[in-house]
């Protein structure tokens, strides 16, 4: 009887479920007389088993019902025992246990009224309780028998209490190695959250990051034919009698940037463009196929721009009201989370002047439409379309279902999609020529200069890379996809198992949106979070906000990260701050523009990328040196531009080790 001995069974066996159930009652059966299967024999071993000891097969002989008994000897002792033996080899676990208790409340009643007859009442008392028939002396004892038994008794319950010692340890080990990691990327608008993640992907998840690359082809497309419509739509001569600035919703963060100053004057009477009108004729085919893409990438029942229930008073500290930006931060009144959207922002469309009898009924349902909200096939202009998370826009962009080839084996991506007439891949095609002269076109790049326009710091950014994207068998790369702009709304979750000592931790990692009317979802995540990746777009001190133009960017993230760092729901959480966009900084500051201008504060100070970034990285840290409710608590401060593989990757790999030892050494205070 092995299984008995309670010295062999370790922890992981006892714990093993409906196998060590079964083995045990094998190992109980086993010990049974002749086919004495009985109730109380059944019990003492199992409870014997449960407590450490060795089970005594004298014990069992204390006046057991046997099949050679009367009929109600059999039901409750030899019936039962069969149906509990039964039960022992098909039950689950947790349902044996059920059983067992169950079986053990009904039967004992019917055992000891057969057994009445013959037992004294003492032992048809202790009958009725099976820890005690176990435990009970044998009759006749002596002193020296009591006192071996006594020894032996203490002996069993040492055993059984290190035994739930060592499993009491192995809990804490096992919740020690593989403990769940919850990390949420915070941040505004456009400062990379999701591009991060995407790092994360690319990291942990690379074949599941490289299966979807054919679903992005459509964002890079919609990417791409933005960026050229925002061209035509800046050239437009109407456009300079509008204020760029009229309504913030409809604009994107990176296109226009305006300083404080206001427009400038060459914005007004600025260089023509000769060609404009040409542009625009042949160009025109790509104002349907950004409304098809568009849709594409949309559910067909969505046109707000998030379904985020209202903000109720939740606040209690942090996401104070800024000065300028009202941050409330909050969450659903029941707590609930938000389903999780993704949004496209749709652009304004540019107005031709005039139509070009060629393509002048597709110009003719773009132009003018500053003051038409829809083209003429429905879709709202100048609003942010969204696609919930759960539309599974990733998946078979066959481009109307057409595609006859299938997918590759081990991508999952679709092959042949060339050969397919409605890909949008031949609109693009067709107009390739054109958008490149446009975009190197010198009175173009003049004209954005004049208006301040740097499209090359705009999210998806891909006019530099014209001929090799509109080609026919255009791939996205690693690279095409990380620049892509997918504009996130409410908050997505994404899991991942990510290498944690010997062992391996399950992370879930959650994309929020940055917009200012996604941050009151944010709350609900705060609970059970172990690290926060913060990202402020340090690139960005020039920029205002696509929510609202009077609000400088810089100070918007400033602002929000102060909330972050008070918070005292977050006061142990880890913190770690990626000052992103170094690589557009740099690229700024080369370029002349002086952070003096926008931030008084920096004054005479060199305008160099050494000196700006250690101003914002003290400045940050100050910021939560200042403000943290916990002051153990350091904070991990990084200079990012996660759009560089290789050296995100790196960082990546620093922060989870960061995170890692930091939730280690949070789990061993508790
Ligand atoms: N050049 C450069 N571009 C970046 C960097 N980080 C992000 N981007 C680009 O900035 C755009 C916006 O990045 P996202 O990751 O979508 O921003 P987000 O924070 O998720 O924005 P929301 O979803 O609106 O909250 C994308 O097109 C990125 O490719 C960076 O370090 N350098
Ligand atoms: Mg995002």
């Amino acid at each position: 009887m092995k299984s008995c001995q309670s010295s062999s069974l370790s922890a992981p066996q006892r714990l093993s479920g409906a196998g060590a159930v079964r083995e045990n009652s094998k190992g109980i059966a086993n010990a049974l007389d002749g086919g004495r299967f009985s109730t109380a024999n059944v019990q003492a071993a199992e409870l014997s088993l449960c407590r450490g000891q060795q089970w005594d097969k004298e014990q069992s002989d204390l006046a057991i019902p046997s099949v050679n008994g009367t009929f109600l000897d059999f039901f409750s002792g030899g019936l039962s025992s069969y149906l509990f033996y039964i039960a022992c080899w098909l039950l689950p676990q947790r349902t044996q246990y059920s059983f067992f208790f169950l079986y053990s409340l009904l039967f004992p009643t019917a055992y000891t009224m057969t057994k009445s007859k013959r037992e004294p009442s003492s032992r048809r008392r202790s009958m009725s309780d099976p820890l005690a028939a176990a435990l009970l002396p044998p009759p006749n004892e002596s002193p020296i028998e009591r006192e071996l038994r006594l020894k032996r008794e203490t002996e069993a319950r040492k055993t059984s209490e290190n035994i739930d010692e060592m499993i009491r340890q192995e809990r804490i080990q096992k919740k020690r190695t593989k403990a769940d990691v919850k990390v949420l990327l915070l941040g505004q608008s456009e400062s990379g959250k999701s591009t991060t993640l995407k790092q994360f992907q690319l990291v942990y998840a690379q074949a599941a990051f490289r299966a979807e690359r054919m679903a992005w082809r459509t964002v890079i497309y919609l990417n791409l034919v933005r960026s050229i419509m925002r061209i035509l739509e800046a050239l437009s001569p109407e456009a300079d009698n509008v204020d760029d600035h009229d309504d913030g919703d409809e604009l994107e963060t990176a296109l226009v940037i305006i300083s404080s100053s206001g427009r400038p004057p060459s914005a007004l009477s600025g260089t023509r463009v000769p060609n404009y009108e040409s542009y625009c004729a042949r160009l025109a085919p790509l104002v349907d196929l950004e409304d098809r893409l568009t849709r594409l990438l949309s559910s067909p029942e969505e046109d707000e721009p998030t379904r985020l229930p209202p903000s109720p008073h939740y606040d209690t500290n942090g996401f104070s009201n800024g000065n300028r930006g009202a941050y409330r931060a909050l969450g659903p009144a029941n707590g609930a989370r938000p389903a999780p959207t993704i949004s496209i922002p749709q652009q304004r469309s540019f107005s031709a002047s005039p139509i070009s009898p060629v393509n002048g009924q597709a110009l003719a349902a773009a132009s003018g439409s500053r003051s038409s909200p829809s083209t003429s096939n429905g879709i709202s202009r100048g609003k942010e379309v969204s696609v919930h998370a759960s539309v599974p826009w990733k998946k078979g962009f066959t481009f109307g279902g057409k595609s006859k080839s299938p997918k590759t084996p081990n991508s999952g991506e679709i092959e042949g999609w060339w050969e397919n007439p409605d890909d949008p891949v031949h609109t693009l095609h067709a107009c390739s020529s054109a958008m490149q002269e446009l975009w190197r076109d010198p009175k173009v790049r003049q004209r954005l200069k004049e208006k301040r326009i740097r499209l090359e710091e705009s999210s998806g950014f891909y006019l530099d890379d014209i001929s090799r994207i509109t080609a026919k068998k255009y791939f996205p790369t690693d690279v095409d996809v990380l620049k892509a702009r997918l504009k996130t709304t409410g908050v997505v979750e994404h899991t991942f198992t990510i290498p944690s000592g010997n062992d391996q931790a399950e992370w879930r990692i959650y994309d929020v949106g940055g917009a200012r009317n996604q941050r009151q979802a944010w709350a609900p995540y705060f609970q059970d979070v172990t690290a926060i990746i913060f990202l402020a777009p340090i690139s960005a001190f020039d920029q205002v906000l696509t929510e609202d133009p009077r609000v400088n960017r810089l100070e918007d993230s400033l602002l929000l990260w102060r909330s972050v760092v008070s918070n005292k729901l977050l006061a142990n959480v880890s913190l770690v701050l990626f000052l992103n966009k170094i690589d557009l900084l740099q690229a700024k500051l080369e370029a002349g523009v002086r952070l003096s201008h926008h931030m008084i504060n920096y004054g005479s100070r060199p305008n160099d990328y050494e000196t700006v970034s250690n101003y914002f990285r003290t400045k940050f840290g100050a910021l939560h040196q200042t403000h943290t409710p916990n002051k153990e608590r350091e904070c991990y401060i990084h200079l990012t531009a996660v759009t560089d593989t290789r050296r995100t990757a790196m960082i990546i790999s620093t922060v989870r080790d960061i995170i890692i030892k930091v939730n280690l050494r949070n789990m061993k205070l508790v």
